[in-house]
C-alpha cells in the first residue's frame, strides 16, 4: 500500500505548520476576511484562515506572514464551512466511484464512503485492494465500507465472504466501517459466521453501520450489543430518537426511494429534539437523475429549509461525520491542524459552494471542476465488461408454468417493496398467458453466464413491451414485459453489448443505456448520466410506473434484503418464510 487517503503528514511539515502558525514562516495559502462558520460552536465570525501546503496553519483576528509566493484569496464576501461528508455512497448505481467523485467534489462534497459491494464479490482481494489505491490521493477523500454480507441468496456469492478476505478488508486504512449489515437476523439467530465479522470489525476498531428498517427497541438493542454503531433507516423522528437513546449514530436520508430528510427535521424540531450531535445526512445511493439538485448540499439546503438552525446542519454534514469515524483530527472543521477542505458560501442559507477548495487547492467554481481527478484504469483492477454468455436467449424461456391452478404474483408496492398474491390468469397448455390480462408482466431473472433462469408474472411495475438489464444487484439479467419474443430481443442486446438496460417497445429500441463496468456501471460523466437517467424514468412513466425509482425497482428484485418477494437463483422466493414459490430452471448446457 503506497497511496493514502489523506496527505501524509511529516515532521517537517509539522514543524512548517507551527512556524505558520506564528507568523515565523511565510503562509503558502491566506484567505482573507471570510466570515468563517466556526463549526464547533456555530458562531459566524470574520476571521484569517492561514494554510501551509494543505493543511490549515492559523484561524484568527493577526495577519499571516507572507511572502511572494504566499497566495492570498480575498474573501470578504464569502462565509466559509468545512468540506461535506457523504458517509454513505453506494457508487454504483449507474455511475462509478470516479464519476461520483468528480460531481461530487464539484459541489462541496470533499469526502465520500463508498460502498464496496459489488466490487467485493466479483474482484480478487488484490483488485479490491488496487480500487481502494487507485481512488486514493486525490483532492477528495475516498473512503469505503466493506460488507459483511452478500445482500442477495446466491451462495457462490455468500463463499466470497471468507474470514481471511474480511480480515484484510477490515484492516485496510482506507475502510472506515464494517457495513451496512443486511443480514442482521442471521447475527441475532446466532450465526457464528456474522458473529465472527462483527468481532472482527470490533477487533479492527471500524464503525459498524447496520441495516435495520422499521426495528424495534429490542431488535434494536441485541444489534448495537452485537457491536453496530449507526443506522440509516429510521423513517420517523421516533425511530431516530430511538437509535440515538440506544447510542447509535442515525443518518437522515433524503434518497429517490426514501426522500425523508425533511420530514425527519420537522418531526425532530416538532419533538423538541435537542441532540443533533449524533445525526449525519446521506443521499443513500440515489441514481444520477435524482442528484440533478446536488448531493450533500442539497441535504443541508433541505434541512435548513425544514427550519434547522444552518450551523446544525452544517455540522451534520462535516463535524458529525467527521467524530463518528475519527477523522476529526484531519477533517470536519476549519481549525488549526485540519486538512484545507473549505468551502466558499455566498449565502449561509445556500450550501452549495460558489468555490471549492480541498487539499488548500481550489479545485471547482460554480460547479465546475477547475482539475481533472486522476483517471482510473478499471481493468487493471477486473473492472471490464460483464462476462456473459451468448446472445441466443429464446422466447419461450420466459414461459411461466404454476404448479397449482393459482399463480403466485409479483406485485410492486412501492419502488422496492413487494408482496405476493396467488391469483388465477389465464394458462393455455398450463403455461400463463398474459396476451389479455393488462398490467401483468413476464419477469425473469436470467443467470449472466446462461445456467438458470427464474421466471415469474408481476404487476404493478408499468405495462411495456420488453426491458432487459444487467443493472441489478445479483450481477445477473433481469428481463421484464409483455412480449416474450421482445424481451428476447432486449435480453440479445444487452447481452452482445455485454451490459446495460434497454427497453424495446413494437419491435423499436427505444431506450440503450450501455453500463460496460461490470454491467452495473457507465463510463460517462455525471451530466450525461443526469440526462439518460431521467430519460429513463420519463420512458417509464409513460409505460404506466408509478414509484419513485424505477432504477432500484431494478436494482433490488434480485436483493434478498428487503420484503417480500424476490428473484433469486434458486427461484421466486418469499421472503418471509425462505419457501420457493417457482424454482428455477436449469438451462441445457451451451
Ligand atoms: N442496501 C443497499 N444496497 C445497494 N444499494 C443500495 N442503495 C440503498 N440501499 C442499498
Amino acid at each position: 500500500m503506497t497511496a493514502s487517503t489523506l496527505k501524509h503528514l511529516t515532521e517537517e511539515k509539522l514543524g512548517a505548520l507551527i512556524a505558520v502558525s506564528q507568523c515565523k514562516a511565510p503562509a503558502t495559502t491566506w484567505i482573507r476576511g471570510a466570515q468563517v462558520l466556526q463549526i464547533y460552536t456555530g458562531e459566524i465570525s470574520r476571521l484569517n484562515v492561514v494554510m501551509f501546503e494543505d493543511r490549515i496553519a492559523y484561524v484568527g483576528e493577526k495577519e499571516p506572514l507572507t511572502d511572494s509566493n504566499t497566495q492570498i484569496i480575498d474573501a470578504q464576501e464569502h462565509i466559509l464551512v468545512p468540506g461535506y461528508i457523504e458517509p454513505h455512497a453506494h457508487s454504483f448505481q449507474i455511475y462509478n466511484p470516479r464519476s461520483l467523485s468528480e460531481y461530487a467534489l464539484a459541489r462541496g462534497t470533499t469526502a465520500l464512503l463508498h460502498d464496496n459491494l459489488p466490487f467485493f464479490v466479483q474482484l480478487r482481494q488484490h483488485e479490491m485492494e488496487g480500487l481502494i489505491e487507485a481512488l486514493q490521493d486525490m483532492p477528495i477523500k475516498n473512503y469505503w465500507w466493506a460488507r459483511l454480507d452478500p445482500q442477495v441468496g446466491d451462495s457462490a456469492l455468500a463463499q466470497r465472504f471468507t474470514h481471511e478476505r474480511m480480515s484484510r478488508m477490515l484492516r485496510h486504512p482506507a475502510v472506515l466501517q464494517a457495513g451496512e449489515l443486511t443480514y442482521w437476523k442471521a447475527l441475532l439467530d446466532g450465526d457464528p459466521a456474522m458473529i465472527s465479522r462483527m468481532h472482527q470489525a470490533r477487533e479492527a476498531g471500524k464503525r459498524i453501520e447496520t441495516h435495520n428498517p422499521g426495528a424495534s427497541v429490542e431488535t434494536l438493542n441485541a444489534v448495537a450489543a452485537a457491536g453496530a454503531t449507526g443506522c440509516h433507516e429510521s423513517i420517523n423522528a421516533e425511530e431516530v430518537m430511538r437509535r440515538i437513546r440506544l447510542g447509535y449514530y442515525a443518518t437522515l436520508r433524503h434518497s429517490s426511494i426514501r426522500p425523508d430528510l425533511s420530514a425527519l427535521v420537522k418531526g425532530l424540531l416538532d419533538g423538541g429534539c435537542r441532540y443533533w450531535d449524533r445525526i449525519m445526512l446521506t443521499t443513500d445511493g440515489s441514481p444520477p437523475f435524482f442528484l440533478q439538485s446536488g448531493v450533500i448540499d442539497e441535504c443541508i439546503r433541505i434541512a435548513i429549509e425544514a427550519g434547522l438552525d444552518p450551523a446544525a446542519a452544517y455540522r451534520m454534514a462535516s463535524l458529525n461525520p467527521a467524530v463518528y469515524y475519527g477523522l476529526d483530527q484531519d477533517l470536519g472543521g476549519i481549525s488549526p491542524g485540519r486538512i484545507a477542505d473549505i468551502l466558499f458560501l455566498d449565502d449561509l442559507r445556500n450550501p452549495t459552494p460558489v468555490k471549492v477548495m480541498a487539499n488548500g487547492r481550489i479545485v471547482s467554481e460554480n460547479k465546475v471542476l477547475t482539475l481533472t481527478l486522476r483517471e482510473v484504469e478499471w481493468s487493471r483492477f477486473g473492472i471490464d465488461a460483464l462476462q456473459v454468455m451468448d446472445p441466443v436467449v429464446q422466447a419461450d424461456w420466459f414461459e411461466v408454468c404454476p404448479p397449482k391452478e393459482q399463480v403466485p404474483v409479483i406485485e410492486l408496492m412501492n419502488a422496492v417493496i413487494t408482496r405476493c398474491h396467488f391469483e388465477t390468469l389465464p394458462l393455455i397448455d398450463g403455461k400463463v398467458h398474459l396476451a389479455e390480462a393488462t398490467g401483468y408482466m413476464y419477469v425473469s431473472l436470467l443467470h449472466k453466464e446462461g445456467d438458470w433462469i427464474t421466471t415469474g408474472i408481476i404487476k404493478g411495475f408499468g405495462d411495456f413491451d420488453a426491458l432487459a438489464s444487467t443493472y441489478s444487484l445479483s450481477g445477473d439479467l433481469l428481463i421484464l414485459g409483455r412480449d416474450p419474443v421482445q424481451m428476447a430481443q432486449a435480453a440479445n442486446h444487452i447481452l452482445a453489448q455485454q451490459g446495460g438496460i434497454c427497453m424495446y417497445h413494437n419491435g423499436e429500441l427505444r431506450f440503450d443505456l450501455p453500463l460496460p463496468l461490470l454491467g452495473t456501471m457507465s463510463s460517462s460523466d455525471m451530466e450525461t448520466l443526469v440526462g439518460e437517467t431521467a430519460h429513463f424514468v420519463r420512458l417509464m412513466r409513460e409505460s404506466g410506473y408509478k414509484f419513485a425509482d424505477p432504477i432500484y425497482s431494478l436494482l433490488f428484485l434480485s436483493a434478498t434484503h428487503l420484503p417480500k418477494v424476490r428473484l433469486t437463483s434458486t427461484g421466486v422466493l418469499n421472503i418471509t418464510d425462505g419457501r420457493i414459490l417457482l424454482p428455477a430452471r436449469q438451462l441445457p448446457p451451451k
